[in-house]
């Protein structure tokens, strides 16, 4: 993601990125980002030094890395936009902590019609509630093998705002084995498929009895989360300090 992200910078003249940050052990670090990212040079070595004249830092990187950012973020009173997943409950709790000194913009999708695809599920999902037999909705996300956690935390966000709209003891369960029994009124399933070079698909599937609605959203290729992630950059350079996330970027 990094790359792309580098590399759609580089076409807006907007924009200026003055640093590329990499973890301390990485194999490039000193080599040119715009070179690494297959666009022109742009003078900004790949790096594990922390920049201090950033107004704006994006994160895609590791569960393992966002401490260090947040922290650094803190100190030089930088805005940040956080699109790295799997996070500890713990490391959540700090980036909200955070967003009581800076403005933080968090999405587990940056992309444009997977966030107005949540709004849509939202709204399916709030006129199938009393449907005569019930609602079975269940969440098939679909990426490529490399993908480090599961489910996606797309397919979280999904099924956390689906759950606001089905009540309080909505339980999400995680893939089925064995006798699990009947399916339960109130659950959520979530399954996680990693298959080749995938960018991100999500399908959530609203069954009933004698018909149902599957809403898939697909990405062709991962510039929608770079594109969106720069989008929030710029929408957040002027923002007080705050918790924020796409919902707010893209006026949903
Ligand atoms: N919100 C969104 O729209 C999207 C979110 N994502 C999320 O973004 C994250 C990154 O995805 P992706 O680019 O595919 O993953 P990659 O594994 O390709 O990239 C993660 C990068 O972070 C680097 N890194 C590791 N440790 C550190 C560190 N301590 N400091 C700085 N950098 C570090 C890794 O380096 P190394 O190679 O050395 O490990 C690697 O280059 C994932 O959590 C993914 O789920 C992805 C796409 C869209
Ligand atoms: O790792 C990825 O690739 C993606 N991760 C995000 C997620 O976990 O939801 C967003 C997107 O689906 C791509």
């Amino acid at each position: 993601m990094g790359r792309r992200v580098v590399a759609l910078a580089s076409e807006d003249k907007t924009l200026q990125l003055v640093a590329a940050i990499e973890n301390d052990q990485h194999p490039l670090l000193g080599q040119d980002a715009g070179d690494l990212a297959g666009v022109e040079t742009m003078d900004v070595p790949l790096s594990s030094k922390w920049p201090n004249d950033a107004d704006v830092v994006i994160d895609f990187s590791l569960p393992e890395a966002i401490d260090r950012c947040i922290e650094k973020c803190e100190l030089h009173e930088t805005a940040l936009v956080v699109a790295t997943t799997g996070m500890t409950d713990a490391q959540v709790e700090r980036l909200n902590e955070a967003s009581e000194s800076i403005p933080i913009v968090w999405a587990p999708s940056m992309s444009l019609a997977v966030n107005l695809s949540m709004k849509l599920a939202q709204q399916i999902t709030e006129k199938l509630l009393d449907v005569p037999g019930g609602l079975d909705i269940e969440i098939i996300e679909r990426h490529h093998r490399y993908k480090a956690d599961a489910p996606s935390g797309t397919a979280l966000k999904f099924g956390d705002l689906i759950a606001e709209k089905l009540g309080d003891d909505t339980k999400h369960v995680h893939g089925r084995e064995g006798h699990t029994g009947q399916r339960t009124r109130n659950e959520i399933g979530y399954h996680a498929v990693r298959v080749g070079d995938n960018p991100g698909e999500h399908t959530i599937v609203f069954g009933m009895l004698g018909e149902r609605i599957e809403l898939n959203v697909a990405a062709s290729s991962r510039d929608c989360y770079a594109a969106g992630a720069l989008a929030a950059a710029k929408w957040l350079s002027d923002k007080p300090e705050g918790m924020y996330d796409m919902f707010d970027v893209l006026e949903m």
